[in-house]
């Protein structure tokens, strides 16, 4: 994630020079910053913040080591965008929260892309309009090729479920407020002793219920889908993005194997956004708070997930900041 995004502010987002990227395994920063005029390759994440010349900064580093970068950044008051999650748990997503809180100003935002996609915004538009009513129901589906060998069962949701969590608050403007995680019988696709596929079930402090089914080692693509069901009508978005070739007695339709293809104008244009909005001394989207909301909820799902019992969102007040 971290080289495509060094592609893309390199080379498609007007208003950015990338001066420095850190990752400390050499050979993989070097073969990021490849072809790059300028560009300083650094084996520590705090070496390249204190970089000359670096006015922001792009965090897409393992979930463990978010943290670390974002309270360095803070430090130096250089607006961030942090890849989701915001942090590797609550705790540690609290403890960025109240240090941008304690700074006074919001310089974070969180990589919860989908809110930048086009089918995304358009639900989010439609459901804004009041045109199919009172939001009751969201299904979800999100399946994977395959996992990274590093997945835990925990990450499902972490991770990847992390983003219907987002995409749910952001769409039905309410809180999470519980989980529910039932497992069927994992796929014998899947790495021994994960459990994958499971469903996850979220109920709102406005009475909405959101089901996700996680997938992420279904083998045959990858496919994101969200279908909204209000009190006057239903909207479904994710099905049909590439084209339908007929011939020869069949219908045929490429299925997108990554999330680099399926949300790359959504990347983009987050990216575009963020820069824009850093030159003029603003930072907009998913807040640290967003961030800590959709890991408070992770939090409670992974219990679930362990407990094979409803658990309640245990939510921290909110800063003004966020208000
Ligand atoms: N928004 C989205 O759709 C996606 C977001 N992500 C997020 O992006 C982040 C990175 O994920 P991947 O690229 O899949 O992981 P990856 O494991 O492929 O790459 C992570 C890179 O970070 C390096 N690294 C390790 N510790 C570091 C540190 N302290 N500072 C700087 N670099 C460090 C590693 O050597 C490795 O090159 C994760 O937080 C993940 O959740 C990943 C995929 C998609
Ligand atoms: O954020 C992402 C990955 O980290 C995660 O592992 C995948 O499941 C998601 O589809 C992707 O968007």
């Amino acid at each position: 994630m971290g080289a495509d995004h060094v592609r893309r502010l390199a080379r498609s987002v007007a208003g950015a020079r990338v001066v420095a990227v850190a990752d400390p395994d050499r050979a993989r920063g070097e073969a990021a910053a490849a072809g790059i005029e300028g560009v300083r390759v650094h084996a520590d994440a705090l070496a390249a913040l204190a970089e000359h010349g670096v006015g922001a900064v792009l965090v897409a580093s393992p979930d463990h080591a978010h943290e670390e970068a974002l309270l360095a950044a803070l430090a130096r008051g250089l607006p961030v965008l942090c890849e989701k999650p915001l942090a590797a748990d609550a705790r540690a997503a609290l403890r960025v929260v109240e240090a941008e809180a304690r700074g006074g100003r919001r310089l974070i935002q969180v990589g919860f892309m989908r809110r930048y996609d086009t089918e995304y915004r358009g639900l989010k538009a439609l459901l804004d309009s009041g045109s199919i009513g009172r939001p009751l129901m969201l299904h979800c589906r999100h399946r994977n090729v395959s996992s990274p060998p590093h997945f835990t069962s925990a990450m499902l949701i972490s991770s990847s479920v992390s983003h219907e969590i987002d995409a749910a608050r952001w769409l039905l403007g309410d809180e999470v407020t519980a989980v529910t995680v039932l497992r069927p019988r994992p796929s014998a696709a899947a790495p021994a002793g994960l459990q994958d596929p499971q469903l996850v079930l979220f109920e709102t402090a406005g009475g909405a219920l959101v089901d996700v089914e996680i997938f992420v080692n279904c083998g045959f693509g990858y496919e994101v889908t969200c279908e909204a069901v209000g009190e006057r009508g239903s909207a479904r978005i994710g099905d049909e993005p590439a084209m339908v070739v007929r011939t020869a007695g069949r219908a045929l339709q490429d299925i997108a194997q990554d999330y680099v293809v399926r949300f790359a104008d959504a990347y983009d244009r987050e990216v575009r956004e963020w820069v824009a909005g850093v030159r003029e001394g603003r930072v907009a989207g998913p807040s640290a708070w967003d961030g800590y909301a959709a890991a408070a909820v992770a939090e409670a799902g992974v219990r679930a997930l362990a407990d094979g019992a409803r658990v309640a969102v245990d939510l921290a007040e909110r800063p003004a900041l966020y208000r």
